[in-house]
Parts: C-alpha cells; structure tokens; sequence
C-alpha cells in the first residue's frame, strides 16, 4: 500500500483507505485514517460539513477501523479527532427518526428485537475502541456532544482545547443515551452527582469544568496546540513497550469493571506469560543504562 506525504505534510495510508496486516483495504466515507508517525495511527471524524454528524455508515466503520488497528502491528497508539470547526454534533438526527421510523417488525415483539439490534449496534460503535488494544487519545476541540461524549469515554485519555464544550444531549431529543454515556461517564469523572446532572439537564460542560472534573486531562490553547501535544503523547506511547504498554491498557480497563481480588488473579495470569517478553530484560538493562525507553528497538506487535 503506498504512503504518502498530504498537504498539510502528513504521512498519509492513501487518504481514507486503511489496510489491515493482512492487506486488505477498506474505504471509509465517514473517518479518514492517516500515518503521522511511526507506530501512530491518526483516526479523524470526516464529516464536517455536517458538523462530523454521526451517519448509520459511520457505525460500521467505526467497526471496522478499529478491528483493523486491533490487529495491525505497525498500529501502537491512536490518535482520534474531529476534521472542521468542531469534534462532533452526535448522532445524524436526519438519520435517527428515519432509521427508528423505518423499523421492520409485523408486531411490538418483532419491532422491538429489531430496535435492540439497532442500539446494540451503535454501542459497539464505540465498544470497539475500549475492545481494541492500542491506547486511543481523543483529542476534542469546539462542540462534542450527545454521540460524543459516547464516543470519548470509550477512549483512554481525553485531550481538549480551551474552547470545547461537551454535553449529554440525549434527553433533549427525548431519550435516555443508550450507546455508552451512562455506563462510562460515572467511571470517567467519578462524582455520580455531577453526572446526573449533566445527563439529566443536557447542560453544557465547559473545558476547565471537564478539567477539574477529569473528564480531560490536559487542555490546550488550540487546536494546533492540542494536536501538537496529541502527537507528542503518542510518541512516548509509541516508544515503550508494545508488550508493556498494551497489557496495561487491557489491564486497567478490566480492574475498571471488576473486584481488586479478581483484577489482581487476571493481571498475575496476563503476567505470567507477558513477563517472559525479550522486552524486559531489554527495557531494564536500557535502564540501567540510563537511557530511555525510546531507545530501545521493541519489536512491533
Ligand atoms: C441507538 C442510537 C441512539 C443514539 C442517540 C444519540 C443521541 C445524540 O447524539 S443526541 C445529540 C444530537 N445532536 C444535537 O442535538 C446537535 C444538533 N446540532 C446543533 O445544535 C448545532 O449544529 C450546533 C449548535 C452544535 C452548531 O450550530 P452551527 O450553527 O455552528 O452549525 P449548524 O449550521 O447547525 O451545522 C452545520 C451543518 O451540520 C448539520 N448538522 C449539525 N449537527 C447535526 C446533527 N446532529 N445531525 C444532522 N445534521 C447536523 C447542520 O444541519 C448543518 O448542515 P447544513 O444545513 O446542510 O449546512
């Protein structure tokens, strides 16, 4: 697959076509999926004309993007943001009433079982990216909001400039939010108050409230500035141990959903066999070496 350089200097896996290890390529309409640096894969919402408005087809590829950067070893840490003015305005509100009114079922219990696989759909829309074992940094400017939020609190770190907003707008469109905002956000920002609030009065959050929150961990001057640092976080991600940095990801989000008791059980059996990496004899020797680790030439995984 060729790689080329893009107008604004970037590496790019020919514009929004991905392969995977395997070699086969899939054309994304909704997400564009560029190469900025060894090792980082930058995923960008590609709809901003429609405010990165999120369309039936974006579901899926969604699905597909990230099974494919699952297993594709040149993948290491990926970066997601939002192409335009803004990161997301959720959910295509054209498409939602005309996907529910579309419904196929002669009876309540046929609609229904079509309604569930509909909204199981779309929380494995942003499932596969906790799934996915590369750390995701989202990196949101301006509006992000209603699938949004859904989607940021499936990633691991969550960047933002000084000028973004984000809000659980679900209940202002007459729905509780049923694709991840509910069962995320409470672990994200800890203070189940200030998540019923949010939820249940669809008010807007700013970026020094989401960093006080920690619903962000870090926020930038801009947009530039954000990527720059985005870029810059991906780097020292990408530099460390695959073995490493990938166990610790699957780790976290298993202790995050069960007993310390069990989650320590999973992490000795996770351990027993990822301490037997070349890895760790490296890493340790560049240690005391007094080098970094991004020296250290890790094999991809
Ligand atoms: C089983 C799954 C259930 C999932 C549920 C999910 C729920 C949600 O995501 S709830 C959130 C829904 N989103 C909204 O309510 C936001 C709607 N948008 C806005 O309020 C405004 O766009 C906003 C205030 C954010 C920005 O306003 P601005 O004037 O700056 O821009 P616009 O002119 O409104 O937008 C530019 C074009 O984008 C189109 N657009 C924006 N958002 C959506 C959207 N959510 N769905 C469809 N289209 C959207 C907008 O119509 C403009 O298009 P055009 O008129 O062709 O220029």
């Amino acid at each position: 697959m060729a790689a080329m350089m893009t107008s604004e200097g970037r590496m790019s896996l020919t514009g929004s076509v991905m392969s995977s290890a395997g070699g086969s390529t899939t054309r994304f309409t909704t997400l564009s999926v560029t190469r900025p640096a060894d090792g980082i894969t930058h995923v960008e919402l590609n709809r901003p004309d429609k405010s990165n408005a999120m369309i039936r087809a974006f579901w899926s590829e969604m699905v597909d993007c990230f099974n494919q950067i699952a297993v594709d070893p040149r993948c290491r840490v990926v970066i997601f943001s939002g192409a335009g003015k803004l990161f997301s305005t959720g959910i295509d509100l054209m498409d939602l009433t005309s996907d529910i009114r579309q419904l196929a079922g002669d009876d309540v219990a046929r609609v229904s079982w079509n309604l569930r696989r509909f909204i199981t759909m779309g929380q494995e829309t942003f499932s596969v990216i906790e799934k996915c074992p590369k750390p995701v940094i989202a990196a949101v400017h301006g509006a992000c909001i209603g699938e949004g939020v859904d989607l940021i609190t499936a990633c691991d770190i969550r960047l933002c400039t000084q000028d973004a907003w984000f809000q659980v707008k679900e209940v202002d469109i007459g729905l509780a939010a049923d694709v991840g905002t509910l069962q995320r956000l409470p672990r994200v920002i800890g203070s189940r108050s200030l998540v019923s609030e949010l939820a249940l009065t669809a008010r807007k959050m700013f970026s020094d409230e989401a960093k006080s929150c920690g619903l962000v961990s870090k926020v930038f001057a801009d947009k530039e500035a954000m990527m720059a640092g985005a870029l810059e976080m991906a780097s020292e991600i990408a530099g460390r141990s695959p073995v490493a940095v990938q166990g610790t990801k699957i780790n976290l989000i298993y202790s995050r959903d069960h007993s310390v008791p069990d989650s320590l059980d999973y992490m000795a059996t996770w351990n027993m066999s990822m301490l037997q990496t070349h890895d760790v004899l490296k890493s340790a020797q560049a240690a005391m070496e007094k080098k970094s680790p991004a020296d250290v030439p890790f094999s991809n995984m």
